[in-house]
Order: structure tokens, then C-alpha cells, then sequence
């Protein structure tokens, strides 16, 4: 790893000039600063000075905004209160204007996050991690899925998990039912909201749910028909909506096929689900045009697991697009055991951080967040797949050194 890469000590940071720190990790390192201002343009993480001889003070003020070192080491578990100072500022930002001010965040840790574990996660855990996830303020945590056990053991105790959390304040807790036998379970394990999961590859219908895709909406619209008659909400959602593990890249046009049938059926929203994270800005974007063109924007979430890196990017864009819905796993848990390839979610964690920096609001509490995602971890004896929360941990651990 180049020194350049390497994460700064906190023992290193009192010393460091601003300048050298700004540097460190601007893309202009390896110029030298004569370099820049013979350039006439003092360049500062892809912003200029207003003026070449302005360049100091604008460099003194990025770096007490985005480099506030010394009140992270006071208060780690304010999480990011720097961050939401330094982009606000972006907010009006032509680039940002058209983002939403305020993201619903769909947690499906519970179950999409913890449906692939190999080792049998305890009903009490997963009742101490939902009941954590809804006091960070998340408005909808999914809890589990009434699954054939044979098919996803994990998640065998709907039933004993669903009867403790059902009337849990603060949060829906939505549940997967792939048919009216999950259905009828569900509602006699007290839930209220549910969700249905189509797929845009016949290949991954098959695999995930035994049937093809028309067989799957033919049983959904039998189990929104059931849900209607109980006022009961219903999810839908629309699998391999980039690409399948064995079709490959899926046309979006199939996409918006299966979502236009969720939602004339009765389905409050629609996830598009990237299950096996391949997708990028590039492929997310005529998709998501594809969709918008037959389902109200509104009514839309993206799902991104993030297997190839892409899923903040992929989110931003969606955001750009209008989108204001987002699915997301605690610690980045997560990966379906019928799509081979696919990784965690994107974590929670980073989401947030990355909405709190562009002054959108989620009503989550990141520092609550983290201590959710500690929770977790610890229980399966495994790093956070949050890179927030490992840095976060790592500036709490060297701050506890000074
Ligand atoms: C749908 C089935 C059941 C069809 O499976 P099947 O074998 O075709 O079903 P069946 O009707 O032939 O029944 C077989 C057995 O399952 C039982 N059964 C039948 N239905 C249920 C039920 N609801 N709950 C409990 N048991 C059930 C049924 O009673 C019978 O029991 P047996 O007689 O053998 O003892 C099966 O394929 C299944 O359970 N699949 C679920 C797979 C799954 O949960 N995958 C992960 C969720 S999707 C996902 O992760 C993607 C998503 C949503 O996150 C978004 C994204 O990332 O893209």
C-alpha cells in the first residue's frame, strides 16, 4: 500500500501541515504546488480557487471543513456531524440539485442480510438486531421470510421471530412470502406488512422460487389479492434487475415488464434488486429509465448488493434520477443463496454517511447505527462489511490513545 493509500495515524495528523494533509489525498499529490499555481489553478479535490492567489485561504477553509481532525477525536459518536457541515454546503450544487431531501431507508438486514449465513443465527439475536435497527430510527426494518425451511434454513424461525417483534413501536416490519402458504403463516405470526419477490431472469425464477416468472405473478396476484381483503401493504420486488448469474445482462425492458405487473396488481412499491451487484451507473441508468417510464418514480426503491464495489455510485445516480427509496444491510450483510456470486448488500452505514454528507435526511441515527452493526458483527465473529464503521472504529480506537 503507497503511503499515499494509507489511512493517517491520529499520530501523524498533529504534526502534518494542512497543506501536506489536503495534499496527501488530492489527486494532485504528485504534482508539486509550483506545479499547480504555474498552472494558474490551485486544484483542491476537483475544486479551483476562485482566484490562483486565493489558493492558502481557500485550502485553510476546505480543510477545517473537511478535515475537522481534532473534533473527531473529541466526539467519534456524533458519526459525522463534520460531514454533514462540509457538503451542505454542496447542496444547492448544480450537479446535486435534482437529489431528494429527504430517503426513506428500507433495512433488510434481518433477512436478506442474514438469509445466506451459513451458521443458524439464534432468534434472540435476530430479535436484539431488529429491535436495535428500529431505535436507529429506521421506519421499516424487514424481519424475516415465511420460506420453505428446506430452501433457506436460516430462516425457519419466522414464526418465533415474527410473534416477539410483530408489535414492535417505530418501525414496519415487512416479511417475504413467496406464496398464500407463506402468506396465511405470516398473518397468523402477526405481521402487517409483506413482500413479494419476482425476477426479470427466468433462469433465477426457477432457481430462487421454482416457477417461472409468469407462474410467480400468477401466485402474486392470488397473494395481493389475499392481502388487499387484510388492508395488508405489499412489497414487491424484481430480482437480477441488471443481471443473472446465468442469463447474464437482463434488457430492461423485461424489467419494467415485471415491475409495471407488481405494480398493477396491488403492490405499494417496487425494489429493483441487483442481486448480484454487477450493475453500474451505466447499466443502472437505462434500467431505471426503463422502469420509470411504467411505474410511478415515486413508488420505486433500489437494491443493490455490492458485490463489484458499484453500490454508492449506483445509489447516487438513482438518487439523481429521482429515486428516494433505498435497501440496505447493516454491516453490508447479506447475498441471496440462489443468485451464486452475490455478496452483501450495500451496508447501512455507508448509505448513511453518504446521505448525512450530501444533506439529505434519513431520520437515522448513524452513531446508533454503529452500535447495531457492532452488535451483529461481533455475534458472527467477522469484520463490519461497512467501511464507515471500520473507519469510525478506527478513529475511536486511536483517539482513545491521546
Ligand atoms: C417458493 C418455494 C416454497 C417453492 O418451492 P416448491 O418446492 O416449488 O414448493 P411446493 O409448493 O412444491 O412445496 C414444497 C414444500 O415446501 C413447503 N412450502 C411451500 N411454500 C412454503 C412456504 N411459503 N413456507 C414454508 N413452507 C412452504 C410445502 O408445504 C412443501 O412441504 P413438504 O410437503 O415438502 O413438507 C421455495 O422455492 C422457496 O421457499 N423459495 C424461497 C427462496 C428464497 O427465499 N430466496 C431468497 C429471497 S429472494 C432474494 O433474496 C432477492 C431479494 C428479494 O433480496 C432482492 C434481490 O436481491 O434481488
Amino acid at each position: 500500500m503507497s503511503s499515499l493509500e494509507e489511512p493517517l495515524g491520529f499520530d501523524k495528523l498533529p504534526s502534518m501541515s494542512t497543506i501536506d494533509r489536503v495534499q496527501r489525498f488530492s489527486s494532485s499529490a504528485c504534482r508539486s504546488r509550483a506545479d499547480d499555481a504555474a498552472m494558474g489553478n490551485c486544484w483542491i479535490e476537483g475544486r479551483s480557487c476562485s482566484t490562483s492567489n486565493s489558493c492558502n485561504e481557500d485550502y485553510e477553509e476546505y480543510t477545517r471543513e473537511a478535515f475537522p481532525w481534532k473534533r473527531h477525536t473529541r466526539d467519534v459518536s456524533r458519526g459525522d456531524s463534520f460531514n454533514q457541515r462540509t457538503l451542505s454546503l454542496g447542496r444547492n450544487h448544480r450537479i446535486l440539485k435534482g437529489i431528494p431531501k429527504f430517503v426513506k431507508i428500507v433495512e433488510v438486514g434481518p433477512r436478506d442480510g442474514l438469509q445466506n449465513e451459513k451458521n443458524i443465527v439464534s432468534a434472540s439475536v435476530k430479535i436484539e438486531l431488529i429491535h436495535r435497527l428500529v431505535s436507529c430510527g429506521l421506519s421499516v426494518v424487514e424481519a424475516t421470510s415465511f420460506v420453505s425451511p428446506k430452501w433457506v434454513p436460516q430462516l425457519a424461525d419466522a414464526k418465533d421471530v415474527m410473534e416477539v417483534v410483530h408489535n414492535l413501536e417505530g418501525a414496519r416490519l415487512p416479511v417475504l412470502t413467496p406464496n398464500l402458504k407463506g402468506f396465511e403463516a405470516a398473518i397468523a405470526a402477526g405481521a402487517k406488512d409483506i413482500a413479494v419477490f419476482a425476477s426479470a431472469s427466468e433462469s433465477f425464477s426457477k432457481s430462487n422460487i421454482n416457477c417461472s416468472i409468469e407462474e410467480s405473478l400468477v401466485r402474486y396476484r392470488a397473494v395481493t389479492r389475499a392481502a388487499k381483503e387484510l388492508s395488508i401493504p405489499v412489497r414487491g420486488y424484481v430480482s437480477c434487475a441488471i443481471g443473472c448469474p446465468v442469463e447474464g445482462a437482463i434488457p430492461p425492458s423485461r424489467v419494467a415488464y415485471v415491475a409495471k405487473e407488481l405494480y398493477n396488481m396491488g403492490c405499494f412499491e417496487i425494489s429493483l434488486g441487483d442481486t448480484i451487484g454487477v450493475g453500474t451507473p451505466g447499466t443502472v441508468v437505462p434500467m431505471l429509465e426503463a422502469v420509470m417510464a411504467v411505474v410511478p418514480v415515486e413508488k420505486l426503491a433500489v437494491h443493490f448488493h455490492d458485490t463489484y464495489g458499484q453500490s454508492l455510485s449506483n445509489i447516487l445516480v438513482s438518487l439523481q434520477m429521482g429515486i428516494s427509496i433505498v435497501d440496505s444491510s447493516i454491516a453490508g450483510l447479506g447475498g441471496c443463496p440462489y443468485a451464486k456470486g452475490a455478496s452483501g448488500n450495500v451496508s447501512t452505514e455507508d448509505v448513511v454517511y453518504m446521505l448525512n454528507g450530501l444533506g439529505v435526511k434519513t431520520n437515522v441515527d448513524l452513531a446508533k447505527l454503529l452500535m447495531a452493526g457492532d452488535f451483529i458483527s461481533k455475534h458472527l465473529g467477522r469484520p463490519s462489511g461497512s467501511k464507515t464503521a471500520v473507519a469510525l472504529s478506527r478513529v475511536t480506537a486511536d483517539a482513545s490513545k491521546i
